[in-house]
């Protein structure tokens, strides 16, 4: 399996080496691909006020350009600083990129800590003259707007073309050497970077490939140190990225190379080494995107798909009889509520409804000890599925009159709830409140549903859910009255204790042992 051959290598000539690789991506290759370092300049970001978004826009963009972006730094509005630093990245990397500093304020020195890093002075650059001029109207060389206007003397000055409008942009990007200068406003910096790719552009790209386990860390390390080694010639970079939040994998190992055949090889080398039980092969990144195009009898046992289809009739009909807007489903975080959200989210898919906050509401009565986690995933929820989410305190009772009052629109909530819920032996598909509950209708298009449907079902399609569930906890209520299920402790291989995934629960009817 080896492809490594031993030779002068052929592709880079300037610099002779030994190339291992007769497909001349050797390890020397990896590490001449195009470098760059990433300079954020700013107080704001120092202190927390702004959160940096630009390294991480610059970074991506560069990789997908093939540069070998190695090291992101963040300074203050510092002149001195500005230009130790730039100095250093200057001679260190193929390519300086930096954001922010060069507005019109006191603040912004980084074109002086250029200047001074190439021991140049400023000057005001006549064709910026000319631009800061006729838009701003103003002729003083010492007002705040042709401050815009100095550069350093020997900066060259790019003028992007917008991709998509193809115009040319007002406003250049100021160049010094190999350094670019970029302003802060992310969308000025990414509208520049856009526009002027082929100064970043390189004949590289890096081939990637990942590998989900279902393993800790510690499980794999010796695997991945004997791959590394394998390959140690070869021109590849492994990464290993642990991921405490994800419900169906632990880490996400990360193979890449300038050259797709190492990528493989040693992508076929880990997968013949790490537990093939744990590896995932199908893992559904972006279930939400599918449109519910992933409800369908294929992906279910055909008991199962039985009752996912009537769950959907029973949407189905509630869009025929309410508008969407007159619809919200109940949604405390809880596991039923969630598998019923993707369906739900289905059925306004299948309908052709737009979605967007007013077709697609939800309703969370909050609970005086909500637990930190459910809220956290309540909230991502929100930006997965782009619903609208009305939040209501007090008892349950009160919070349905305040809905009653303040949304006087909204006619049916959609629920979870399944037979084997306390109380809910006799309710039917649509039952209105009883005649001491603010009337509205619930739909409860789960009623036949087992735990162990709402489970199949949620795992097969790779849905995000609550990481109490991962945790031991089969059914979650308020903070103070629940806990996780005995049922599920049990002692790992070193001998201490620790609780079993919900979805492993072998009884059922055992799901609310620990509600207090
Ligand atoms: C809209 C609505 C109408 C109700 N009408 C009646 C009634 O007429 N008579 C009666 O006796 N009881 C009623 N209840 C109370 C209900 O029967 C349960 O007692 C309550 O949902 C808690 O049940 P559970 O602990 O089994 O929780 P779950 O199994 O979590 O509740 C079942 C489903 O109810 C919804 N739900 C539960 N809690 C919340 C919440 N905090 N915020 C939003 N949605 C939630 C979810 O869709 C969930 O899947 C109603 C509750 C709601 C939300
Ligand atoms: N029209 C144009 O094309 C140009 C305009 N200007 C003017 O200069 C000023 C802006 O210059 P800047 O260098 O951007 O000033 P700046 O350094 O003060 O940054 C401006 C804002 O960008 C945000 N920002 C900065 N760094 C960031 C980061 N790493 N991640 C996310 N957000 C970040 C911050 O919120 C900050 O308030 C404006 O007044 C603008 O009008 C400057 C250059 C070009
Ligand atoms: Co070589
Ligand atoms: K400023
Ligand atoms: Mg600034």
């Amino acid at each position: 399996m080896r492809i490594i051959t031993t030779g002068l290598c052929e592709k880079f000539t300037k610099t002779k080496h030994l190339c291992l690789n007769r497909l001349h991506t050797c390890v020397n290759h990896y590490n001449m691909s195009r470098t760059a370092g990433i300079l954020i300049i700013g107080d704001e970001i120092l202190k927390g006020q702004t959160q940096d978004t630009n390294s991480v826009y610059l970074s991506q963009s560069l990789h997908k350009l093939g540069v070998n972006v190695r090291k992101i730094s963040v300074i203050g509005d510092n002149v001195d600083e500005i230009a130790v630093e730039v100095r250093k990245f200057s001679s260190d990397y193929d390519m300086v990129l930096t954001s922010g500093g060069i507005g019109p304020t006191h603040d912004d020195v980084t074109l002086e800590g250029v200047a001074r890093a190439c021991d140049v002075t400023i000057h005001p650059h006549p064709t910026l003259v000319e631009l800061c001029e006729k838009y701003f109207g103003v002729k003083d060389l010492n007002s705040p707007q042709l401050k815009l206007a100095h550069v350093p003397e020997t900066s060259q000055l790019h003028f992007g073309v917008d991709p998509v409008k193809k115009e040319k942009l007002k406003f250049p990007l100021i160049a010094v050497n190999n350094i670019y200068v970029f302003p802060g406003i992310p969308v000025l910096l990414q509208r520049l970077f856009t526009s002027l790719q082929h100064l970043f552009k390189t004949e590289d790209k890096f081939s990637t490939k990942e590998i989900l386990v279902n393993c800790l860390e510690t499980e794999i390390a010796e695997v991945l140190q004997n791959c590394v080694d394998e390959f140690k010639h070869a021109g590849l970079n492994i990464g290993s990225y642990p991921d405490w939040s994800n419900n169906y994998y632990k880490v996400r190992i990360v193979l890449e190379s300038l050259n797709h055949e190492v990528v493989d090889a040693a992508t076929q080398y880990l997968h013949m080494r790490l537990p093939s039980d744990r590896i995932l092969l199908n893992y559904v990144l972006d279930p939400v995107s599918l449109n519910g195009g992933d409800i369908n009898a294929t992906n279910f046992q055909s008991m199962l798909w039985h009752k996912v289809k009537s769950s959907l009739e029973v949407l189905e009909e509630t869009l025929r009889k309410y508008e969407p807007h007159e619809i919200c489903v109940g949604f405390n975080g809880g596991k039923d509520c969630t598998a019923l959200l993707h369906l739900y989210h289905a059925a306004l898919c299948r309908a052709g409804i737009e979605i967007n906050p007013t077709n697609f509401k939800a309703l969370y009565i909050k609970d005086k000890y909500p637990f930190e986690e459910v809220e956290q995933f309540m909230e991502s929820s929100v930006i997965r599925y782009k619903f609208h989410l009305t939040t209501m305190t007090g008892d349950m009772k009160q919070a349905l009159e305040a809905l009653k009052r303040d949304h006087p629109s909204i006619k049916a909530v959609v629920m979870g709830t399944r037979c084997s819920d306390p109380h809910s032996m006799d309710l039917s598909s649509f039952t209105m409140t009883d005649s001491d509950w603010p009337r509205f209708m619930r739909v409860n298009p789960l009623l036949h549903w087992t735990y162990h449907d709402v489970w199949k079902f949620m795992r097969k399609l790779y849905l995000p859910y609550c990481v109490l569930y991962d945790k031991g906890y089969t059914s979650l209520g308020s903070r103070d009255k629940t806990e996780r299920n005995k049922k599920l402790l049990t002692t790992n291989i070193h001998g201490s204790s620790m609780y079993l995934p919900a979805y492993t629960l072998q009884d059922g009817d055992l799901e609310r042992n620990g509600r207090l």
